[in-house]
């Protein structure tokens, strides 16, 4: 999906919300657990519930790589299932030498080798160049580079100045000297948004994958305040608040509610925040 089909997502359903698939097993409502596939029939129900709401789905491979080769399958059933008008994100963090990368790349991007077909892949920085091109080298596909994460931990190193600087803004600044830079996503925490007016100078036009409002309290508001450029330029996620609103057989029901209340107060910001704002 190219940025601009996604802002038109974006706009027609006044949403810039990411549901994050972070199916947990030992959270899925009792019913299910008699299915064939109980986080696929999880998912498809969150899916059904939400699709409307929401512009992107970013399962969380680590949910999925815990329930070893039935989790794989269930998260290839899920990406299938996913509509074709929203963006997939396979969160999973990787990067290592570049071809080793080559593989990691293969296993989301290459749908003949492992079945996956993302529209993008999160990726850790801290490699290096060769540890991102890999990914870069499908033209059709995005690369979101951790940048200033949500967790406590993030400070630990983001923000250690390295030439008077923190070394979150060496991520954004080195990587836009890379070749097909203009397909790079940054991952910016929502606990963070003290630095998104900053982050925003240095890459004014790129989008945001900001995770952390819901469950680790971040603030839509001053997310979307200091976040938001002309054409948006975020995708904010959500996983736990909205697939666990309700533990019951109501759990659908109750997501979708999460997720539109998540999207009408989206839809109040692109009309306050997004210069000239959404009609
Ligand atoms: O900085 C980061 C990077 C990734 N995540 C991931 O996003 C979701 C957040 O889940 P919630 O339940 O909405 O808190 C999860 O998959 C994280 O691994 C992040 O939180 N922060």
């Amino acid at each position: 999906m190219t940025s601009e089909e996604l802002f038109l997502q974006i706009k027609a359903k006044k949403s810039y919300l990411c549901v994050g698939l972070d199916t947990d097993i030992r959270k899925i409502p009792q019913h299910l657990m008699a299915e064939e596939d109980p986080v696929f029939a999880f998912n498809k129900a969150i899916i059904d519930a939400t699709a409307d709401c929401c512009v992107a789905y970013k399962p969380n491979i680590a949910f999925y790589e815990a329930q070893g080769p039935q989790g794989w399958e269930s998260l290839r059933k899920t990406l299938n299932y996913i509509p074709d008008s929203h963006f997939t994100i396979a969160d999973a963090k990787r990067g290592d030498i570049g071809n080793t990368s080559g593989l990691y790349a293969r296993t989301f991007f290459d749908v003949a080798a492992a079945g996956l077909d993302f529209d993008a892949v999160t990726v850790a920085p801290y490699m290096g160049h060769d540890s991102v091109e890999p990914f870069l080298e499908y033209k059709t596909k995005w690369v979101i580079l951790l940048a200033l994460t949500s967790n406590p931990g993030g400070d630990d190193f983001q923000r250690l100045k390295v030439d008077d600087k923190p070394l979150y803004e060496h991520v954004l600044t080195t990587s836009q000297n890379w070749a097909d830079s203009d397909r790079l996503m940054y991952v910016v925490g929502a606990t963070q948004a003290d630095a998104l007016s900053h982050i925003r100078k240095i890459v004014p036009e790129h989008f945001l994958l900001v995770p952390g409002v819901g469950a680790q309290g971040g603030s839509l508001k001053e997310v979307s305040r200091h976040g938001m450029n002309k054409h948006c330029g975020l995708l904010v996620n959500a996983s736990r608040s909205i697939l666990y609103a309700s533990s019951g057989t109501d759990f659908a029901e109750k997501a979708q509610v999460e997720a539109r209340t998540v999207q009408e107060e989206m839809a109040h910001y692109l009309s306050e925040f997004m210069s000239p704002g959404i009609q």
